[in-house]
């Protein structure tokens, strides 16, 4: 199982790296604007789960938002400690 810090660890090294095949540098060429559609599409994903899908399904999609928002963060430059502080 993956927590986040750990996620953002690798999504990190295969940014620096340009990693060939990963999806996260194909999503970072593509930049802000698609990865924030990205953003708002899964956000909009684990709202209609929790509504109508049940938890399974819920978890997911937040999965899948919580890969989008530390995309959204490398391509802005963020790290977890920028983020953390506001917390
Ligand atoms: N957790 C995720 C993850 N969640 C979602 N996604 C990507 O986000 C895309 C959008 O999800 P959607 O549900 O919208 O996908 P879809 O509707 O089936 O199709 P598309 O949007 O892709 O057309 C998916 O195609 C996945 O490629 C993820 N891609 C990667 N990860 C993690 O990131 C790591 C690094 O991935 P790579 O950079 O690809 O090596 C992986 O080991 C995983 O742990």
């Amino acid at each position: 199982m993956k927590t986040f810090d750990a996620l953002f660890e690798e999504l990190s090294a295969k940014a620096a790296a340009r990693t060939p095949g990963s999806g996260t540098v194909a999503a970072l060429e593509r930049g802000v604007h698609s990865i924030g559609k990205k953003v708002v599409e899964e956000a909009a994903e684990a709202w209609m789960a929790a509504e109508h899908e049940g938890p399974e399904r819920t978890a997911e999609e937040i999965s899948q938002l919580l890969y989008q928002v530390q995309v959204l963060m490398l391509a802005t430059g963020l790290t977890l400690s920028d983020v953390y502080e506001h917390l």
